[in-house]
């Protein structure tokens, strides 16, 4: 019987206390609710009581409504007491013991850092920050504070001083640095949302042994595997919508066609998750988490962040079952090693020798929330901003069916009508379209790290517990590097390992942190894109609307368009 069976009981009554946690309440807000409850019932009773003894009485009524609209007042003034406390000690308790504890104890004790503004207490800067991103004005914000401060500047995000580093020689120093020096670092409601144990958060041998095995399904060799199901894949998603939507003259949201359509191929390929009910569930769920990732982490009911700690509770559950039965399979001989990413993962602990190199059943469930976070959206808004563009520019969409027309045409009897690897690869214009569309509105803004000493950079001290944000826009809107940046020109990446110097293109990060599935976001937009170009035209139905971040960027409306299907 394998390690992780024995255990599984014990994770599954585990579990199922994380969501009577959730389900439950915590005491403060089990708490909440009772206050604001009792408080509805106390006004609904009396007012009851008097209706029924002077039902006739027009003063009676008057008062019982006065009655009730200052209870109705009382506890809207309760509930916004609550919440404001609640919010407040949150910040206060994050600010002290996240940040500026460890402020205290660097060395350098805030001599000579970076010029700016730490803006208000404890919310510092991060609401105009937050409001400039959702209004797509994220790199005006900062392109602001390095007119008047320089490429490092000092300012507060999230309750913790923060300093923002932006161009080529910043880009290298984050992306260079070690864990020793630059940690990863998610926002709180990330950690909780993703796990502890997400790859996001791991450093040392653990990252290292997380790492290998997620690579193994990333590689180029394990890439080629997945252009068979894939092609079929989003075959049968395009004749569903061909069916369902075209015949209809209905039009298409493409937001949530490209998430669901992304998040089915990394179900599929990455975790052998082929059952559908299944896929729908975890579809639903991780909308939900998805929701409170960027959200203020507070556990308070009707709240994103409560909504998607539930999500979370029913992903776990539902995956411990998923390992339960691959774990059987696996001992069976029926799945190996190599099937997927879940086999694989279960399958250290199988190949591993000693302790220090098996992976825990919460460390193998956090790696799955983990990736089909980083993997689905992600892709689905390359997706989406592929359509908008093509829509808006029919010369480019002309110049990428053209491409396409060529690959069709040359394709050889014996692939069977089917896309290959190697068509895959001569689609090089339409990759460049997607880059250039990375370049100007780049999917990941930008991240954040953790100094994990006192740092000097740039002739600034960095204390040791503040956070670095690396940012992407300054250097892909960056004239000298870019030639007349803010003009769409695809054929810039010609020659990009040439043309374009290192750190200063970083739509997936660089260095040791880079993104791990960089190559399996290429295949899988390409694939999409080819079948989309070879079945369709498409306008836009509202040709003005605008992108929004949240923090990711999307059309604000999901994008409906107008498809019309081409002539074969
Ligand atoms: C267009 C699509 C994508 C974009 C723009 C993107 C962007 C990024 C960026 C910017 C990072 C680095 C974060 C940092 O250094 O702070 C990253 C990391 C990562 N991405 Fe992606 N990503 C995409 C698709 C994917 C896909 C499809 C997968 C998985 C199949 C994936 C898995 C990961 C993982 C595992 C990491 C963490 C790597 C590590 O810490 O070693 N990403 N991604």
């Amino acid at each position: 019987m394998p390690a992780g069976s024995r255990h599984l009981e014990q994770k599954l009554g585990d579990i199922a206390g994380a969501e009577d946690l959730v389900d439950g309440g915590e005491p403060g807000s089990a708490l909440f609710g009772a206050e604001v409850g009792s408080e509805d019932t106390a006004v609904d009773a009396f007012a009851s009581q008097e209706l029924a003894s002077s039902a006739r009485s027009k003063e009676t009524s008057s008062i019982i409504s006065m009655i009730q609209s200052e209870g109705d007042q009382y506890c809207r003034m309760l509930v916004l007491i609550v919440v404001s406390l609640v919010f407040f000690f949150f910040f206060f308790f994050y600010y002290y013991y996240y940040c500026g504890h460890e402020q205290h104890h660097g060395n350098i004790k805030n001599q000579h850092v970076p010029p700016g503004s730490l803006g208000f207490p404890v919310i510092g800067e991060s609401w105009s920050f937050v409001q400039a991103l959702r209004e797509e004005r994220g790199s005006e914000w900062i392109q602001k504070r390095v007119a008047m401060h320089g490429n490092i500047f000092k300012t507060s995000l999230m309750g913790c001083p923060t300093v923002i580093v932006t161009g080529r020689l910043s880009n290298k120093f984050v992306f260079s640095a070690d864990d020793e020096t630059l940690s990863l670092k998610q926002p709180p409601a990330v950690v909780m949302l993703a796990g502890k144990y997400s790859i996001f958060e791991l450093t040392g041998p653990r990252y290292k042994l997380v790492k290998s095995v997620v690579l193994r399904f990333l590689k180029p060799e394990a890439l080629q595997e997945y252009i068979g199901p894939m092609d079929s894949l989003v075959k049968n998603s395009l004749e569903h919508i061909l069916t369902m939507k075209v015949k209809d003259s209905s039009t298409i949201h493409i937001v949530p066609f490209m998430k669901r359509l992304t998040f089915n191929l990394t179900c599929s390929l990455l975790f052998g998750l082929h059952d559908e009910p299944t896929n729908e569930a975890l579809f639903e769920d991780f909308s939900d988490l998805f929701k409170g990732l960027w959200s203020v982490p507070l556990n308070l009911p009707g709240t994103a962040f409560r909504r998607a700690l539930r999500a979370r509770s029913r992903i776990v559950r539902r995956v411990v079952l998923i390992m339960k039965s691959r774990r059987e399979k696996i001992s069976e001989g029926l799945l190996s090693a190599k099937s997927d990413m879940l086999s694989g993962l279960l399958a250290v602990e199988e190949e591993s020798t000693d302790h220090s190199s098996t992976l825990s059943d919460e460390e193998i469930i956090d790696t799955f929330v983990t990736m089909m976070v980083a993997s689905h959206d992600t892709t689905a808004i390359l997706l989406t901003l592929l359509v908008w563009k093509l829509a808006r520019d029919p010369e480019i969409y002309q110049k990428v069916a053209q491409e396409q027309t060529a690959i069709i045409k040359e394709r050889h009897e014996k692939s069977n009508g089917e896309l290959t690897w190697s068509e895959i690869q001569k689609m090089k214009y339409t990759w460049r379209v997607a880059q250039e569309i990375m370049r100007m509105i780049p999917p990941v803004f930008g991240n954040f790290r953790k100094a994990m000493k006192d740092i000097n950079f740039g002739g600034y001290n960095i204390p040791k517990g503040w956070q670095v944000f690396w940012e992407a826009s300054q250097t892909h809107m960056n004239n000298e590097i870019f030639n007349n940046a803010t003009v769409f020109d695809p054929c810039r990446f010609e020659n990009s390992s040439t043309s374009i110097p290192t750190f200063t293109y970083i739509p997936f990060g660089a260095g040791l942190r880079m993104c791990s599935g960089n190559e399996f976001a290429r295949v899988e937009a390409l694939t999409v894109m080819h079948h989309m170009v070879k079945n369709f035209e498409w306008s836009q139905l509202i040709p003005n609307e605008p992108i929004t971040r949240n923090p990711m960027p999307y059309p604000s409306k999901g994008l409906p368009i107008k498809l019309k299907v081409k002539e074969t």
